[in-house]
């Protein structure tokens, strides 16, 4: 936890993302606004003395200025109150998008994605980003913004002291000390408050995730076929009720104790009140005089009372805090990332000679060791099949690969360099990969494919060409808008792909990344969804890509690796056998009796019907 000083720091510090001509504006508002109160109370103490001291003809002439003053007083405080509106709405936006995407620029920039798995950082995350939909009681900019004013009202409280010391000197302190004192009390409950709601935000997003699974479409297709919608819909309810009634119950609690804090500024008021409206009766303190002290004591005491402001601090610190911390957890890689940039000429300008050096793996916060001392080559340019049963750790492989995470034991070079000292960006470029669970963006055809190498300009000869060789062209043709259509129905003019299309947009992905400079391209089994047919086309255009970069594929189908230039098995972390499909077979192992139960399967009809010849 920061030290108090540290803070208050936290949340001027976003003040910078407003910009400065737009802050000065800012402050010179709120400055000349917390003058006004003490201004007015003088230009009315001004006016009262006047119209006291120059009955009958003069009084108009004697009252002019005062009253001008009074006026031009009424019309600024007028201007500035409908200028401050939309320049705090602005300089709130630009607050919030900066800390925003700070965040998320801190949690893309770390290279690899261990600690992200964390379900601590995750909430850090979720808490830093400090999205009012995702259950966040007040924003950065709130709690900047919320501090400027509190700021601006300590110079309104002391020309408002100023005011009063001129004519009763004991005034201030009466009402300063016990408001100072309801401040204090104020920023407790505005912390206890912000307990309850941080207690209260996992079962908001509980409930936030079960009404994605009722409105999103893939669940509301399931919802309806087994009939679970009112099921979903109540534990919906449960976990609002769960959220709300204690927030609810706290803000009853404030509004009981809102008394003893009105009594708390409004006693000493009214023991000023009293005060000097009986030395004022007895004739020692002016009419004018009077007017003053009841004018600044009044803004005194509403500086003291309630604002929102203490609980938009209070509760804005804590997506400060979240980001500091996630900061703490993510700073050295994401600033190693920022700092260790690849030099261009360092990455392997082709295909270059990959090697897993004896590498072991076990992920974050498990025992299990995955890869035990997994030795092996990838050559360059040439097509290897990686296969093995579920489990094995094959997709562990091509994370580390892609450097996702970093081995626990031994290295993986490329061309005798340490991939994680050629810089994650750098070795990234290098790298092309369709993982088993792919994502499919809402975007564009286009985009979505062209997403592959997003360093670049988009080519459009090189879409062209991914999509020919994955087979996403066929797709294309039947799409509305070609390649400008989006790629869900749930946007304007789009279309949903099925399993196996969107397979193809993600080959044509990889291999656009292929054709703008990539070395190495990795397929986590690329081609599950797709028919038979389609799968061994797919292969064949795979393989001509030979040369130009090197391919290491996984398939569970034995039949589509067999053309592969090399085939390894992955068995209890290691590689326990590796040749061509020929070599493998006659070695009679763990791989020969695996083709073994496929071509059975094949032979008896229970797989896809496909003609062997076809796929030899
Ligand atoms: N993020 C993770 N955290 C902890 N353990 C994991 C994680 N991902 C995978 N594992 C574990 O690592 C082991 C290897 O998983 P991996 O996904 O690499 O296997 P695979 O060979 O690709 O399997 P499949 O053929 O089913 O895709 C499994 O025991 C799995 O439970």
């Amino acid at each position: 936890m920061k030290s108090r000083g540290a803070r208050v720091a936290l949340l001027f510090g976003p003040l910078r993302d407003a910009r400065p001509p737009l802050l000065a504006a800012l402050v010179g508002l709120l400055v000349v606004q917390a003058a006004l109160p003490a201004a007015t109370a003088l230009a009315t103490a001004t006016l009262v003395s006047r119209v006291q001291s120059n009955p009958g003809a003069d009084l108009f002439d004697a009252t002019l200025v005062p009253l001008g003053a009074f006026g031009a007083l009424l019309l600024i405080g007028h201007v500035m109150g409908a200028l401050t509106a939309p320049l705090e709405h602005l300089a709130a936006m630009r607050i919030d998008v900066a800390h925003r995407s700070r965040v998320l620029r801190l949690t893309t920039m770390s290279p690899t994605i261990e600690a992200l798995e964390t379900p601590e950082v995750q909430r850090l995350i979720r808490r830093a980003r400090a999205q009012p939909a995702n259950w966040t009681e007040r924003t950065p900019a709130d709690g900047a913004l919320g501090r400027l004013r509190r700021l601006a009202s300590l110079l309104g409280l002391a020309g408002a002291c100023a005011v009063l010391a001129q004519y009763v000197w004991w005034a201030a302190p009466v009402v300063l000390v016990p408001g100072a004192v309801n401040q204090y009390l104020r920023h407790r409950q505005a912390t206890a408050f912000t307990d309850v709601w941080r207690k209260g935000v996992e079962h908001g997003r509980h409930a936030e995730a079960w009404v994605e699974g009722l409105t999103a479409v893939g669940p509301s297709m399931e919802l309806r076929v087994f009939g679970f919608g009112e099921w979903m819909v109540d534990r919906v309810q449960q976990h609002l009720r769960a959220m709300f009634e204690p927030t609810w119950e706290m803000s009853r609690k404030l509004l009981r104790n809102e008394w003893s804090q009105f009594l708390l500024i409004g006693t000493p008021l009214v023991v000023v009140y009293l005060v000097v409206s009986r030395d004022a009766a007895r004739g020692a303190l002016g009419v004018s005089a009077l007017t003053a002290v009841l004018t600044a004591s009044w803004s005194l005491v509403q500086s003291l009372g309630y604002s929102e402001d203490v609980r938009n601090i209070r509760a804005a610190t804590e997506g400060m805090l979240a980001y500091h911390q996630l900061r703490d957890v993510l700073g050295p890689q994401a600033a190693e990332a920022e700092t260790v940039p690849a030099p261009r000429s360092e990455r392997p300008a082709g295909p270059a000679l990959v090697a897993f050096e004896d590498v072991s793996f076990t992920y974050p916060g498990t025992e299990r060791t995955v890869l035990k001392g997994l030795n092996l080559e990838i050559r360059p340019g040439e097509l290897l099949a990686v296969v093995g049963l579920n489990g094995a750790g094959k997709s562990t492989m091509i994370k580390l690969l892609a450097g996702l995470y970093r081995p626990t034991g031994g290295r993986i070079t490329a061309d005798g360099t340490d991939i994680a000292d050629l810089g994650a960006a750098g070795w990234r470029e290098h790298v092309s990969v369709v993982f088993q669970d792919f994502v499919k963006y809402r975007l564009s055809a286009a985009d979505n494919v062209a997403l592959g190498n997003a360093t670049v300009p988009v080519d459009r000869a090189a879409l062209d060409t991914a999509a020919k060789e994955s087979g996403f062209d066929a797709v294309l043709e039947r799409l509305p808008d070609g390649w400008d259509t989006p790629l869900s129905r749930t946007r304007t003019g789009g279309v949903d792909l099925s399993g196996g299309q969107w397979q193809q947009a993600v080959l044509a992905r990889a291999l656009y990344a292929v054709h703008t400079g990539a070395g190495l391209l990795v397929l986590d089994e690329p081609t599950a969804h797709l028919d038979v047919r389609t799968e061994f086309e797919v292969f064949n255009r795979l393989a001509e890509h030979r040369g130009r970069a090197g391919v290491v594929l996984i398939s569970h189908r034995l039949s589509t690796v067999r053309q592969a230039d090399r085939i390894v098995l992955l068995d209890g972390g290691r590689i326990t056998e590796a040749g061509t499909h020929d070599e493998l077979i006659a070695l009679g192992g763990r791989y020969a009796g695996l083709f073994a139960i496929q071509a059975e399967r094949f032979r008896l009809g229970y797989d896809d019907l496909a003609d062997e010849s076809e796929l030899r």
